[in-house]
């Protein structure tokens, strides 16, 4: 049935999805930012910034007035940077209809206070509304997603309706979407994947090959698990689409921005200079400084979160944040688990 919706955010992600939407049949309200931008929407039907080669529905109507963008509007999807989510959420919150689905698919922490998105969006939404809340997240590309390529993704709610209006909404034969009640697990994996994605550009920029991508990879899963589990998210989840995939994804393609940026750092670019350069948001830098206070603060041991951290944050060179991290003490390969087998809480 055709649905109105809104999508909040026109970078790549949210251009990307509000093309599934309007594929799908649904009318799309696009909010974007920059009025120039809206304009090239609704007049050329084009997002050459964020997503230079895709054709849009005509039938997507870009507005930059965030109330008429939302105001009683039965389904909302944001698609924010993380660290605009909170102040998108204060700015739409007063005209939400009291029975919205709100789907956010943005994939941080917030800086300051370490918190989720999903917990930064309930702290300024009406609670009736957070309270269903879905997350949507997974090995997704925006630049495959609008050309039809075939993209597998998960929406996670603690509602299992609002999960099941999600899957419904989005889902096409190009654009399969799974479900999980892992709210939690869900956000973390699709954030933290981020980091590790930085480290396997950076890798391929040292000019390391497969086997130190595969031991990124496979570390980096144990590590962002680890964090994980400790916040709350189920095992399970890091070994779904939401964990290892969007970590093979993120970590192996050329159009991951995480992964360009950690390219740029290894063949020896300044971090500003990298960011400049991409000109779109890299959610793995401010996502290894968030977690990199929280493994401090849970006490879990992250190697190549700390490791990136220094070279991202303290002028550690890429050559020497390597041998540190081969040099470390000798150590047991499931160090998480317990000596029953269980998985360490
Ligand atoms: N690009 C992709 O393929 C995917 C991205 N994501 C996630 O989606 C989120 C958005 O990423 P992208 O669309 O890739 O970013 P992008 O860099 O393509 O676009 C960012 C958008 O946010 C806007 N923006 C920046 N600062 C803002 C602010 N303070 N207030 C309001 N709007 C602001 C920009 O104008 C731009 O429209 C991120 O969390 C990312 O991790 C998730 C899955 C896939
Ligand atoms: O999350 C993503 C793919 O699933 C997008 O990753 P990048 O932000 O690195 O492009």
């Amino acid at each position: 049935m055709r649905k109105e919706v809104t999508v909040v955010g026109a970078g790549s992600w949210g251009t990307a999805l509000a093309s599934v939407l309007a594929e799908n049949g649904h009318q799309v309200t696009l909010w974007v930012r920059d009025p120039k931008l809206a304009d090239e929407v609704n007049s050329k039907h084009t997002n050459a910034k964020y997503l230079p080669e895709a054709k849009l529905a005509e039938s997507i109507v870009a507005t930059t007035d965030i109330q008429a963008a939302v105001s009683d509007k039965p389904i909302v999807l944001l698609a924010v940077p993380s660290h605009a989510m909170r102040q998108i959420c204060r700015q739409l919150a007063p005209f939400l209809h009291k029975d919205v689905l709100l789907i956010h698919a943005t994939k941080g922490f917030e800086l300051e206070s370490l918190k989720r998105m999903s917990e930064v969006i309930m702290e300024e939404i009406p609670p009736e509304i957070s309270g269903k809340l879905a997350v949507l997240s997974g090995p997704s590309h925006a630049e495959e997603v609008v050309r039809r390529q075939p993209t597998t993704v998960v929406v996670a709610s603690e509602a299992e309706e609002s999960m099941l209006r999600a899957q419904d909404l989005l889902m096409n034969a190009n654009f399969r979407v799974y479900t999980n009640h892992d709210l939690i697990g869900a956000e973390i994996a699709g954030a933290l994947k981020n980091i590790i994605a930085l480290g396997a550009g950076m890798s391929d920029g040292l000019g390391f090959g497969d086997n130190a991508k595969a031991a990124l990879l496979t570390r980096g899963l144990a590590e962002i698990s680890r964090l994980g589990i400790k916040l709350g998210a189920l095992p399970l989840t890091f070994s779904g689409l939401a964990g290892v995939g969007d970590l093979i994804v993120t970590c192996t393609s050329r159009h991951s921005r995480n992964w360009r940026a950690g390219f740029m750092l290894g063949q020896g670019k300044k971090l500003d200079d990298a960011l400049e350069q991409m000109g779109m948001v890299v959610e793995g830098v401010r996502t290894t400084h968030a977690a990199h206070a929280l493994a401090q603060r849970e006490q879990v041991e992250m190697p190549i979160t700390s490791v990136l951290y220094g070279i991202l944050f303290e002028g550690k060179e890429p050559r020497q944040g390597v041998e540190e991290l081969m040099g470390r003490g000798k150590t047991f390969e499931m160090g998480y688990l317990n000596p029953d087998g269980s998985i360490e809480a």
